[in-house]
C-alpha cells in the first residue's frame, strides 16, 4: 500500500534553499499540553488539517523544505500473507519443466508461514535429481534415460549413444572458446573443423544404426577436465572414447570409424589448439554431447550454465561483438554450418545472461536443498554440465567477483540438453529450468541489459558493485519492496528497494533519510542492522548526507532507487501474533504473561534505544518488529525523525504511521490545541503507538478495530473524552500498563524508562519491606490497607510508594538533579495523588 496514495499532496512547504542538518542537542523542553474539543466546523478543519501537514519548523526546520510525511491506512492489524518462506518455489518457464524447489535451510526458522514469492529456476537444464550440499552438476546426467545397450567399460565407443531417430537433424555442436583473439577466424575454422566432425559423427551414426537399428544409442562425449565422470579429454594424446553395444562382430567396423573419427577430432583438436577450448555435439539425444577443453585456457573457471537452442529459422538478437569468444553452434544439419557458426555468437550472447543464471542455481546449492520434480521423465532430457574444474563447488566469492569483473564469457561452460521427441527436430530444446524473465533476458532487450550489466537483474540485485541474488520477495510497504537475498559468501540479507520514479525530490528525501538513521543505530543490537545501500541519485544522498535540500522543486530521475542491504528477519511480530491468536483460537485461554513479557521488554527496549538517540519512529507497529536470532528488532524508519534542536518533539509536515496506532497527536501534528499551543509529536507518540501493540498482543485486535473508517477512526482518536473500552485481564498491573501507554494526554503517558520498571514487568514483591516496613510512607501503606478491596486504588498507591521509594527517571541518561527531572517527578506524584484522590472520592465510604 502506497502510503500516499489516498493523501491529497500537502501544500508546498516553505521555499527555502537548504535543510540544516538536524542538530541533535539535550533534551530541555517539553510541549505544552494539548486539550481540546470539536465543534463540527473544528472538526471538518482537523479533518483537513489532518491531510496538509506544514513544516513551520522552529529553527532548523522552518528554513527548509522538508520530507512530505505520509500516511499508511492501515486499519486492520498488519498481517502480510505475502511474506516470504524457505521454500523458494521455482517454476518452470515450460509446462512440461520440471519444478524446482530451492528450500533455504538456513532460513527455514519462522518463516512457515510466508508464502515464498518465486525465484525462477536456474538450474542448470532438467535436474531429476533431489540435490543437497553435495549436488555435482556433473551428476546431472545420472538420471538421464539409460542407454538400452550395455556400456564396455573400455569401450572406446560407449560413450557414444546414437538414437538413430533425428540423428541427422538434432546433432548440435557447441564449441566455446577461452580466448577472444582472433575469434573471428576461430569462427571460420572451427566451422569447418565442426562441419567434419559433424560429417563423421553422422557417418558414425549411420554406423551404429547399420550395427544394431534396433538400439537406442545415444552419443555422448565429453571432453572435460574431470575425470570423475564420464567426461573425456582431449589433450595431445589423450582421447578415449566408448561405445555401447555389445555386438562384437561389429566393433571392427566401429573401430575403424572410430579411429577416422578420432583423427578427425585430433586434426580439430590442432585446429583448435590454442586456448579455443570447448565444444560438444549433441546428437539425437539429450547426452549427445561432447565437450573439448583445452588445457590451455586458463580462464575456462567453473561456471556452469545451461544453454539455450533456438527454434529453427528464429531470428536471434543483434551479435555483439564477442570480446571473449564463447561459441555454439546451433543443431548442426550437415551443410549448414555457416548459419550454426553465426549462431555460435547469438549463444555466446546468451551464455553472458545464463552464466548468472547457473551461478544463482549453483550458489542456492550452498545454502540449500533443492527438490525436483520432473514432469514426463522419459521425454524429457538431461543437461550435461562441464566444468572446467574437476569437481563442482559451489560459486565461490571470486565467482561473483568474476561476474562482477565482467568475466562472464569467460567462464561460461556448455550444457547442451535435447529433446528427442521435439516436433521440430532441429530444435533442440532446451530443459532449462529458467523463467520466463530469463528469457526475456536473453532476448531483444533483455540480452542488450544484461550485456550491458553482465549480470541478469531480474536474478540479482548489485549494491555498491556487489551482487545479491533474489531468493524471493518478502513482502512490500507502503514504499517498498523487500527481497530475500543471498549475499557472496552466502549470507541471507533482506534487500529494501525503494523507487523513487515519479517521487517529488522532498519525499525521496524522506525515504533516503533512512539510511541516515539506520546508519546512526549501527551496532544498536535491537534495531535491524544496515549492511550497505546504495541511491542510484547520488545528489540525494549527497543532500540527505549533508543535512540540505537545494532541489526543492525537482523530482527525482526517472530510474532513481534506493537499496539497502538489511539484516534478515525471519518473522514479523504481526505474524508472531496471529500465529499466537489462531493457536488459542477458540480456548478460553488468555495470552500468556511469561510471553507478553518477554516480548513487550524487547519492544520497549528496542524503542528506548531510538528514543535515546533522540529518534522518533512515528509508525510502530507490530510488523515492524522483527525477529532475528529470537529477538525483536525494529526496522521501517522510513518516517522516522530526529528530535531536533530545542525541543523534545517533533513538527511534521503532513500525518506519520498507521492509523490504527497513531496518536491523536499525530492526526492533529502542527494544529494548534485548545489553548493555542502547538501540536507536536515527539516520544509519546511512539509511546501511545506502543500501548495499542501491547492492547493488541493482549486482546487480539487494536483498541479502535471496531471503528471502521479513517473518518471514523479519526473522529475517536482524536476525542479526549472517548474512553478506550479495556475488558478485566487477570492481571490489575497489565491493565494499568496499557492505561499508562494509552492516556490521551501525552504529557502523561509513561516514557518508556519508567515503562521498564512499571510493576507489570518488575512485580512487586508480595510483602515488600518498602510496603511494609521503615522505607515505606506510612501514609501510604494506611492508603493500601484502607483500600484493599479496590484493586485500582491500590495500585495508584503501589505506584505512588514506588516512585517515592524507588524513583526511575523519565530519562535514565538525565541527572535527577536537573530542575526538569524534579519537576517531572513531581508531577507524577501529585498526577498519582489525584488519580488515587478521584477515586477514593467515586468510591464513597
Ligand atoms: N530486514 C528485514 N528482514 C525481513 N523482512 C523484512 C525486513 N525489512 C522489511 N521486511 C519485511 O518487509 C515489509 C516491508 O518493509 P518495510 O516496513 O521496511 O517497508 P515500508 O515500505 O517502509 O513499509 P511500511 O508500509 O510498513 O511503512 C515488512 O513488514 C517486513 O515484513
Amino acid at each position: 500500500m502506497d502510503r500516499e496514495a489516498n493523501l491529497p499532496v500537502p501544500p508546498p512547504p516553505p521555499s527555502s534553499k537548504t535543510q540544516p542538518r538536524p542538530i541533535i542537542i539535550p533534551d530541555t523542553t517539553s510541549s505544552s499540553s494539548s486539550s481540546f474539543s470539536y465543534s463540527p466546523p473544528d472538526f471538518l478543519r482537523n479533518v483537513q488539517a489532518a491531510f496538509k501537514r506544514h513544516r513551520p519548523l522552529g529553527t532548523k526546520q522552518s528554513s527548509s523544505m522538508m520530507p512530505r510525511r505520509t500516511l499508511g491506512l492501515n486499519m486492520a492489524p498488519s498481517v502480510d500473507t505475502k511474506k516470504s518462506e524457505a521454500v523458494v518455489s521455482l517454476s518452470q518457464s515450460h509446462a512440461k519443466d520440471p519444478i524446482v524447489r530451492i528450500k533455504n535451510a538456513a532460513t527455514t526458522i519462522g518463516e512457515t508461514q510466508e508464502d515464498a514469492s518465486i525465484t525462477p529456476p536456474s538450474i542448470a537444464g532438467t535436474i531429476t535429481d533431489t540435490f543437497d550440499e553435495s549436488y555435482n552438476p556433473f551428476d546431472a546426467h545420472r538420471d538421464l534415460p539409460k542407454p538400452v545397450t550395455n556400456h564396455k567399460e573400455n569401450d572406446p565407443m560407449s560413450l557414444f549413444h546414437l538414437e538413430p531417430q533425428h540423428i541427422e537433424d538434432q546433432r548440435k555442436v557447441q564449441i566455446s572458446t577461452g580466448n577472444n583473439a582472433g575469434s573471428q577466424g576461430a569462427d571460420d575454422r572451427m566451422a569447418t573443423g565442426m562441419e567434419n566432425l559433424s560429417s563423421h559423427m553422422g557417418s558414425l551414426a549411420l554406423t551404429e544404426m547399420e550395427w544394431d537399428a534396433s538400439n537406442r544409442i545415444e552419443a555422448s562425449a565429453l571432453v572435460n577436465n574431470d575425470s570423475k565422470h564420464q567426461h573425456f579429454q582431449i589433450s595431445k594424446s589423450d582421447l578415449s572414447l566408448r561405445l555401447d553395444g555389445g555386438v562384437k562382430e561389429n566393433n571392427g567396423r566401429l573401430a575403424k570409424r572410430t579411429t577416422v573419427v578420432q583423427d578427425q577430432l585430433h586434426q580439430f583438436k590442432n585446429f583448435l589448439s590454442q586456448p579455443a577450448t570447448q565444444f560438444s555435439v549433441v546428437g539425437s539425444t539429450c547426452a549427445t554431447s561432447t565437450s573439448i577443453h583445452s588445457t590451455s585456457a586458463p580462464m575456462l573457471n567453473s561456471t556452469t550454465y545451461c544453454s539455450r537452442s533456438h527454434p529453427e529459422g528464429s531470428t536471434h538478437g543483434p551479435v555483439e561483438p564477442l570480446g571473449d569468444t564463447n561459441i555454439n553452434l546451433e543443431p548442426v544439419n550437415r551443410g549448414d554450418m555457416k548459419r550454426s557458426c553465426s549462431s555460435l555468437k547469438d549463444t555466446a550472447g546468451i551464455l553472458v545472461g545464463q552464466t548468472a543464471i547457473a551461478a544463482q542455481a549453483s550458489t542456492s546449492v550452498k545454502d540449500t536443498k533443492v527438490e525436483v520434480k520432473q514432469n514426463e521423465l522419459s521425454k524429457e532430457h538431461q543437461v550435461s554440465v562441464v566444468k572446467e574444474s574437476g569437481t563442482h563447488k559451489d560459486p565461490s566469492p571470486q565467482d561473483y567477483k568474476s561476474m562482477e569483473g565482467h568475466q562472464l564469457v569467460d567462464n561460461v561452460a556448455n550444457v547442451q540438453s535435447q529433446d528427442p521427441l521435439s516436433k521440430n527436430s532441429s530444435d533442440v530444446k532446451l530443459e532449462t529450468s529458467k523463467p520466463e524473465k530469463q528469457e526475456k533476458a536473453v532476448s531483444g532487450k533483455g540480452v542488450s541489459s544484461s550485456r550491458k550489466r553482465n549480470y541478469d537483474p531480474d536474478l540479482f540485485f548489485k549494491v555498491n558493485g556487489k551482487l545479491y541474488q533474489r531468493l524471493g520477495k518478502i513482502g512490500s510497504g507502503g514504499s517498498s519492496e523487500v527481497h530475500k537475498v543471498i549475499s557472496a559468501d552466502c549470507t541471507i540479507y533482506a534487500l529494501k528497494k525503494i523507487k523513487l520514479k515519479g517521487r517529488d525530490y522532498a519525499t525521496a528525501y524522506g525515504f533516503c533519510q533512512e539510511i541516515e538513521y539506520l546508519s546512526k543505530l549501527k551496532g544498536k543490537n535491537n534495531i535491524i542492522q544496515l549492511i550497505d545501500y546504495e541511491v542510484t541519485d547520488k545528489t540525494l544522498l549527497r543532500e540527505v548526507l549533508n543535512g540540505s535540500m537545494n532541489n526543492i522543486d525537482g523530482r527525482v530521475k526517472d530510474d532513481g532507487y534506493i537499496y539497502m542491504v538489511l539484516e534478515y528477519g525471519e518473522i514479523d511480530l504481526a505474524h508472531m501474533l496471529s500465529q499466537k491468536w489462531k493457536e488459542m483460537d477458540g480456548s478460553n485461554q488468555t495470552i500468556d504473561e511469561n510471553w507478553l513479557r518477554f516480548y513487550w521488554q524487547q519492544i520497549l527496549e528496542a524503542v528506548n534505544t531510538i528514543h535515546e538517540e533522540r529518534v522518533v519512529h512515528s509508525d510502530l507497529k507490530p510488523a515492524n518488529f522483527l525477529l532475528v536470532k529470537g529477538f525483536l528488532k525494529l526496522i521501517d524508519f522510513g518516517i522516522a525523525k530526529a528530535i531536533m534542536s530545542d525541543t523534545t518533539n517533533i513538527q511534521r509536515d503532513s500525518q506519520v504511521g498507521t492509523l490504527s496506532y497513531m496518536s491523536p497527536e499525530a492526526f492533529m501534528c502542527n494544529e494548534n490545541d485548545a489553548n493555542g499551543n502547538t501540536i507536536k509529536c515527539g516520544r509519546p507518540s511512539d509511546i501511545w503507538s506502543l500501548g495499542c501493540i501491547l492492547y493488541q498482543m493482549v486482546y487480539g485486535r487494536t483498541p479502535f478495530s471496531e471503528y471502521k473508517t479513517f473518518w471514523a477512526k479519526f473522529k475517536v482518536i482524536t476525542d479526549p473524552k472517548h474512553e478506550i473500552t479495556f475488558e478485566p485481564v487477570p492481571n490489575p498491573w497489565l491493565l494499568d500498563l496499557m492505561k499508562k501507554c494509552l492516556a490521551w494526554d501525552r504529557n502523561e503517558r509513561w516514557r518508556i524508562p519508567q515503562l521498564l520498571q512499571h510493576p507489570f514487568l518488575v512485580p512487586p514483591i508480595p510483602n515488600q519491606p518498602s510496603l511494609s516496613q521503615d522505607q515505606s510512607c506510612k501514609l501510604l501503606r494506611l492508603l493500601i490497607e484502607a483500600c484493599a478491596s479496590d484493586r485500582e486504588a491500590s495500585m495508584l498507591c503501589c505506584q505512588l510508594n514506588q516512585l517515592l521509594t524507588d524513583p526511575v527517571m523519565p530519562l535514565t541518561s538525565q541527572l535527577p538533579t536537573s530542575r526538569d527531572q524534579q519537576c517531572k517527578l513531581l508531577s507524577e506524584m501529585s498526577q498519582l495523588c489525584i488519580e488515587l484522590q478521584k477515586r477514593l472520592a467515586s468510591q464513597g465510604d
